[in-house]
């Protein structure tokens, strides 16, 4: 079986990996937009996109396409990575000290026919200080990510508690991805 990740995400690459199987790495063009009302419908949309991409101008027959996309929302706030510091800075100061959640959609295209799944994890973080948020900015580790940070970083120590996949926040649920691919008989 021939796998194209359809990403550009480093840290979906190292996720996919732990799969055990080998697969090429192109990232898609599709500028994402908004569009879906609910943050799963917003996810699973955006993923469906960057595989549908990517299997129309590079697959072959018979490969299998994988695409995501990972939004963070607090009430009815969508975040996706921020433009500025600015924005990375009102960002955080609106997820500390409360929960939020994180959605990561994933969507498989496999021949013609795709399956788009949905994972959400809730997130608490500690009080965090103005001047831990401007360090953590100065860092530049919020600028590539959604909702201006990354657990697997530096902002880890201000994570008080966490329900559902630790993965799904970085970026792949790849334990989900791995069951879905098992029962299409793709791994
Ligand atoms: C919340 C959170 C997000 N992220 C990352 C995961 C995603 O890479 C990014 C959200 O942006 P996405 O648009 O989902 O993905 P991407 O642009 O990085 O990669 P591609 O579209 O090519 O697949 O935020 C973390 O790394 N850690 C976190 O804790």
């Amino acid at each position: 079986m021939n796998y194209i990740l359809a990403s550009a995400s480093p840290r979906r690459r190292e996720l996919l990996a732990k799969c055990g199987i080998y697969f090429d790495i192109i990232p898609s063009g599709i500028e994402e937009k908004i569009t879906g009302e609910a943050p799963p419908d917003i996810v699973m949309e955006l993923a469906r996109q960057k595989a549908m991409d990517v299997w129309k101008n590079h697959a072959k027959n018979g490969d299998v396409v994988i695409g995501a996309d990972t939004i963070v929302v607090y009430r009815d706030e969508i975040l996706g990575k921020p433009e500025d510091e600015e924005e990375a800075l009102n960002m955080l100061s609106m997820l500390a000290d409360r929960t939020h959640q994180v959605y990561t959609g994933v969507a498989i295209i496999h021949g013609t026919s795709m399956k788009t799944f949905c994972e959400r994890t809730d997130v608490t973080f500690y009080p965090v200080d103005r001047q831990d948020l401007l360090r953590y900015i100065a860092s530049g580790d919020p600028m590539d990510k959604a909702g201006a940070y990354g657990i697997q970083g530096d902002f880890a120590i201000h994570v008080k508690e966490i329900h559902g996949d630790y993965n799904n926040v970085v970026g792949l649920p790849v334990a989900r991805l791995y069951q879905e691919l098992k029962k299409d008989m793709l791994v």
